[in-house]
């Protein structure tokens, strides 16, 4: 008899419950395709007695998550409570200083302090696994660390955060508010125990922040990214791109450039008819392109039960085969400190702001792009009882630093009211 790979869950939520169901469902597969069987000795989560539709009566129970690290009869750490540091951390650290091999889908975690963690499991001869960390089910670690290893990366892009893609679409195909939109992704299991990591882009850009450490050599440097939420677009937005035939995605952008690391998750307005702007409610789209292969488009569930499940899974059959890759694709102590650069390509923008419903009023607005050197492509003000005007602008391919000169000028009008939405067109 095989030797079988014992594991230790901290964490039944969502993801916790979702593992434990396919290593009872799935268990001959799993042994097959790992060559040994894989088995649960002990879970842990902070409350015991709770229906989790899932018989956890065969394991053991640990209620603190570092003592399950520490547990003689586990080969691996689970971790699926979440949180950057807190239990999760402490416990990863536990593990490994107790010769665990871990797996997580603790994207926040990693991209605090990836590094560090990356160092001490290489320090002690044991991997650290995070394919649930990043897009969910699809299997993108995976392909940068080992399908693309042979490239040199020139740029990962995509849409990265099932909730905030799920609310953008819902919003527009059912024309409901925002706020009902967001119970229904909670109630789907979408969102993390903190929403605003989802809303505010924070969540999305922790996972493009681990993939740009893997492709392009780099350390995780999550401070360094340009960071904007979707809290500020309106069923309105929404309305205005889907007229003008784009659709409104939260978009992540990393690559390297002579001048150093860009990345940026905001915003964006893609065609509608491009394969981002088709993109439907939780799905994750993530774009990878190398020298030698071109570009790469993977499409999948990005949250959820099954699909996170799912790569847990196989992070934990790699290990069983005995797979062992380097947290980031490469010895961790060997990653470089990324030069932090400002996005700087142009592009076109669309502009949403509120105007002083006066005479002249417009003609202020257009000066000041003037002047900041922009020019307008489209320009429209709309019908309204308010005493403020909603206006639209689309302007020409422009500069971010025009457009914050741009900014500066509206300021100055006196006829702008608060700080207008601005909306990357990108071209994708
Ligand atoms: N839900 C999803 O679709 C996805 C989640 N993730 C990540 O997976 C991890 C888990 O997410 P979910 O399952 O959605 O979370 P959840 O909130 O549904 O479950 C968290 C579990 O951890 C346990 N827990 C929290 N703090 C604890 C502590 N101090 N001691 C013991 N147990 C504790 C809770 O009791 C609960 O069982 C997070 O890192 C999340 O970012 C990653 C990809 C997708
Ligand atoms: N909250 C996340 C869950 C997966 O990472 C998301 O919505 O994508
Ligand atoms: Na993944």
């Amino acid at each position: 008899m095989t030797t079988p790979l014992r594991i230790g869950i901290a964490g039944l939520g969502t993801v916790g419950a979702g593992v434990v169901k396919i290593v009872q469902a799935r268990a001959n597969l799993i042994a097959q395709r790992g060559g040994r069987p894989i088995t649960i000795s002990a879970v842990s989560a902070r409350t015991r007695d709770k229906d989790r539709g899932v018989d956890l009566s065969a394991y053991a129970w640990e209620d603190d998550p570092v003592v399950l690290a520490r547990r003689e009869d586990i080969d691996v750490f689970v971790e699926l409570m979440g949180g950057s540091d807190g239990p999760a951390k402490a416990a990863t650290e536990a593990a490994i200083a107790a010769g665990k091999d871990v797996v997580t889908a603790n994207k926040a975690m990693l991209a605090v302090h990836g590094q560090a963690l990356a160092e001490a499991a290489e320090a002690a001869d044991r991997v650290i696994r995070f394919e649930a960390a990043v897009a969910g089910g699809i299997p993108v670690v995976k392909a940068l660390t080992e399908g693309l290893a042979g490239n040199q990366i020139t740029r990962v892009m995509g849409v990265m955060n099932g909730t905030c893609n799920y609310i953008l679409t819902r919003m527009e195909s059912e024309g409901l508010p925002y706020e009902k939109v967001f119970e229904e992704a909670n109630a789907l299991g979408y969102l993390e125990a903190d929403p605003t990591l989802d809303v505010g882009g924070i969540d999305a850009g922790h996972k493009l922040s681990l993939l740009a450490a893997i492709a392009f050599g780099t350390r995780v440097d999550f401070p360094a990214m340009e960071l904007e939420g979707i809290e500020r677009i309106s069923i309105d937005d929404i309305h205005h791109a889907a007229d003008m035939g784009f659709r409104i995605k939260l978009l992540g952008v990393a690559q390297m450039t002579g001048r150093g690391l860009e990345q940026r998750m905001s915003p964006c307005l893609v065609p509608a008819t491009s394969p981002l702007g088709q993109l439907e409610g939780p799905t994750n789209m993530v774009v990878l392109e190398g020298d030698a292969v071109g570009q790469i488009v993977l499409r999948g569930a990005g949250a959820g039960e099954g699909p996170t499940a799912s790569a847990v899974m196989a992070d934990v059959i790699d290990i069983a085969r005995g797979t062992r890759v380097s947290t980031f694709g490469q010895p961790a102590a060997g990653l470089a400190q990324s030069r932090a650069a400002r996005a700087s390509a142009a592009a076109p923008y669309y502009l949403r702001m509120e105007l002083e419903d006066k005479p002249g009023a417009l003609a202020k607005v257009a000066a000041a792009l003037g002047e900041a050197g922009i020019s307008i492509d489209r320009m429209r003000q709309y019908r309204h009882a308010a005493s403020t005007a909603p206006v639209l602008v689309v302007t020409h391919k422009t500069t971010r630093d025009a457009l914050d000169h741009a900014r500066a000028g509206f300021a100055a009008t006196g006829v702008v009211v608060g700080d207008p939405v601005a909306i990357r067109i990108e071209e994708v």
